[in-house]
């Protein structure tokens, strides 16, 4: 594609070169340039991307988008904003993938992952190929590409899009955060259906407020409905048990499906059991009332699959191959996952790294309870410090004991973490273990019988970050080995 091709797609453009090469890539980062790449300069949180333009042009870098000036030897086309230029010159290199592909976005603070889970069942079981893009990586039909964001940046979701249209996808979910949304990496995604989960606090650290962080959720509904081109009917599927819900459905143009747990909603659930197994309900959707029993657990997964159920809706999936998803539906990595190892103990692993996610998690974990609950919980470094005390207290208050450990310090002192966690608070349940591993093994030991051991924070991670360094570390794998020791 030619160059001045691709440069008609931006506005506003502020200088276009009359040279005017053919491009057969476009990459942000110097390191993937090849000859024929168009190379993006991103101002980055850590680096500047200009400072790269050397080094991408001894590639064969042979066009450079740039938004500060710089001196180099092959053609600058020069904008205000990069970053969202390289959203609508990826949409365009890669031929507009998401106008052909039917695509549901997920935002909100807890759930988007399972949510995302769940929906891709239902398609599954409507006989569709599908591809998935969020936390745990990406995914198009069987095969698994790993990620380092939930939304990675605007090229490589421009890019997977594609290669799912050439393996024959017909229908894409994604998760879409709030850093994606402030940052511009979702501009040039078209959504037919996008769904809201929640809000509640996380990633303060970067929105600084609730009413900003609220404001980037937002723009997956506000920009819903700005269509360019003849899909269908767009779709807002909204938690009508959430505040935030209001002011989203007055800012959409798109058709708006509520889901929650009162009968005022479009499809809502009642009558909420707890099994041994799984979860009960009875769900009201399309003048139909429909007994429902889950393998998922807890009534923050009802939630979960209202929202996939809207999705389906909205995709025009019959009720019926609905339900049988969510009822075949075994569960996701890393989130209310039970670790056995033939222990007469109960150990769940659990995602739950905001105070709304633990809170929700050990409500349900009480129910079940037969004996002592231990939680294990730590909270990110270069994170939301904010909602460290939170998490802490909650931890103390629904725990027998609390644990409190090291999750990702990443480049933070890991006590300072833990001393944050324990402002404000009182409780005498509290343990502090710095070394993971050492506290998994302190819950297995002090556990008996019937007790339920709760993992936070982690999940499906099979890493922990300290500094900058990656290791290997997973808490199902810690909690067998911990299990096997004690048994000894
Ligand atoms: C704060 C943030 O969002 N950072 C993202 C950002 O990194 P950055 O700005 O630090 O990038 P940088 O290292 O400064 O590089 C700037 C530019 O120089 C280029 N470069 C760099 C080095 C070089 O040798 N040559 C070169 O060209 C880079 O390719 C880049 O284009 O751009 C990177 C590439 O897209 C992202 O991977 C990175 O996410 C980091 C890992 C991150 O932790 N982000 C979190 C906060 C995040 O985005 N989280 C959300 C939500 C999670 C959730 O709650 O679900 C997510 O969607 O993941
Ligand atoms: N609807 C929900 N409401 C509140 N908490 C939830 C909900 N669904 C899941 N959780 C809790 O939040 C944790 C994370 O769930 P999930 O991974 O689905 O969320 P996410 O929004 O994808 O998170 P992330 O922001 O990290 O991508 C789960 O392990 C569980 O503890
Ligand atoms: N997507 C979230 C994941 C947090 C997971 C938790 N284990 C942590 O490292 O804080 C984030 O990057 O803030
Ligand atoms: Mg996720």
């Amino acid at each position: 594609m030619k160059f001045h091709t691709l440069l008609t797609t931006l506005n506003p453009l502020v200088t276009v070169p009359t040279e005017n090469p053919e491009i057969t890539s476009v990459e942000m980062d110097s390191r993937k340039v090849k000859p024929g790449t168009l190379f993006i300069c991103i101002d980055g949180f850590t680096v500047d991307g200009h400072n790269f333009v050397k080094q991408a042009v001894e590639n064969g870098a042979v066009a450079i988008l740039a938004q500060k000036e710089i001196q180099t030897t092959v053609p600058v086309a020069y904008v205000k904003d990069t970053q969202r230029a390289m959203a609508a010159i990826g949409s365009c290199f890669y031929q507009y993938p998401t106008h052909s592909l039917n695509l549901v976005g997920i935002t909100g603070t807890n759930g988007k992952t399972t949510t995302s889970y769940i929906i891709d069942e239902i398609l599954k079981i409507n006989g569709e190929k599908t591809g998935v893009i969020g936390t745990i990586g990406m995914k198009i039909g069987e095969e698994i590409f790993e990620g380092k964001n939930t939304t990675p940046d605007s090229l490589t979701l421009q890019s997977m899009f594609s290669k799912m249209i050439e393996e024959n996808v017909t229908t894409a979910v994604m998760e879409v955060s709030s850093h994606a949304l402030h940052l511009g990496r979702v501009h040039g995604c078209e959504y037919d259906v996008a769904v809201f989960t929640n809000l509640t606090q996380d990633h303060l650290d970067y929105h600084k407020t609730m009413e900003e962080y609220k404001k980037a959720k937002g723009l997956l509904f506000a920009q819903l409905g700005n269509s360019f081109s003849n899909k269908n009917k767009k779709f807002a599927v909204l938690n009508g048990d959430d505040e935030a819900s209001k002011e989203f459905t007055s800012n959409t143009q798109a058709h708006v499906i509520t889901y929650g747990l009162n009968s005022k909603f479009d499809l809502y659930a009642e009558d909420i059991h707890l099994t041994n197994v799984g979860t009960k309900f009875t769900l009201h959707c399309l003048n139909e009332s429909v007994a429902v029993e889950m393998k998922l657990i807890g009534t923050f997964n009802v939630y979960n699959v209202l929202a996939a159920i809207g999705a389906g809706i909205a995709l025009q999936i019959p009720l019926n191959t609905i339900i049988e998803a969510i009822e075949s539906m075994e569960g996701v990595p890393g989130r209310f996952q039970a670790v056995n190892a033939d222990q007469d103990f109960t150990v769940i692993v659990d995602y739950a790294h905001t105070p709304d996610s633990l809170e929700n998690v050990l409500h349900t974990v009480k129910q079940l309870a037969k004996g002592k609950i231990i939680t294990i919980v730590g909270c990110g470094g270069d994170r939301d410090k904010t909602k460290r005390p939170l998490m802490g207290g909650i931890a103390a208050d629904l725990s027998t004991y609390a644990i409190f450990t090291s999750d990702n310090p990443r480049t933070e002192d890991p006590i300072a973490i833990l001393e944050d966690m324990q402002v404000g608070l009182t409780n005498d349940n509290i343990t502090v273990i710095l070394d993971r591993r050492e506290a998994i093994k302190n819950a297995v030991n002090i556990a008996n019988k019937d007790d339920i051991i709760v993992i936070a924070g982690k999940g499906h991670e099979n890493y922990q970050i300290i500094g900058t360094e990656i290791h290997h570390f997973d808490d199902v794998e810690e909690a067998k080995e911990a299990i096997l020791q004690k048994r000894g």
